[in-house]
């Protein structure tokens, strides 16, 4: 079997994924990925994994609160992608979310920061650059890809 073949073989992994913009500035919220996890320390918009029969609303009010202490008012489904690591063949379901409430708590012992783009923490998970592309472009801004695709790569070796 080619290596394509196994590909389309593998199951998706589905994962709801939430886009958080600060109302006063537009800022973004990222978070690093807590030790234990693949790809520990590296940075990622909150979410993770659907339960069984959950929706994808669901499984990101859950993560939400599970991950940061926070309840979402609003879930705007926004965006699908895929993306094959070496861990996982995932489908990432992309929501803005633009209202929540309660205070953070960094309950797995990562970090947050509300990031403006070109982001400035790294290294970036790789399924998440067509996002920071489609973000960039709403707002009239150029992406880059070079700068976050060299973090990753070196991350990697
Ligand atoms: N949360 C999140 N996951 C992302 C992003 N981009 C991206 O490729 N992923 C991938 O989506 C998957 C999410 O899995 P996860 O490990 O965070 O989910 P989880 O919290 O449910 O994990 P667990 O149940 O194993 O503890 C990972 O394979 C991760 O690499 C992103 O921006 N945010």
């Amino acid at each position: 079997m080619s290596q394509t073949d196994t590909t389309e073989t593998r199951s998706h992994t589905e994962v709801a994924v939430g886009v958080l913009i600060r109302e006063s500035d537009n800022a973004l919220l990222i978070t690093s990925r807590p030790l234990g996890k693949p790809r520990a320390g590296w940075w990622e918009f909150p979410g993770g994994k659907l339960e069984a029969g959950e929706t994808v609303e669901e499984a990101l009010r859950r993560e939400l609160v599970e991950e940061l202490g926070i309840r979402i008012d609003n879930c705007i489904a926004w965006k699908v992608t895929e993306h094959d690591y070496s861990h996982a063949l995932v489908r990432l379901h992309w929501c803005k979310v633009t209202q929540w409430s309660g205070d953070f708590e960094m309950r797995e012992g990562q970090q947050m920061s509300w990031q403006q783009l070109p982001l400035t923490v790294s290294p970036v998970l790789e399924g998440s650059f067509p996002v920071l592309q489609w973000l960039s472009e709403e707002r009239g801004l150029s992406f880059d890809p070079a700068t976050y695709i060299q973090a990753a790569e070196a991350a990697v070796k």
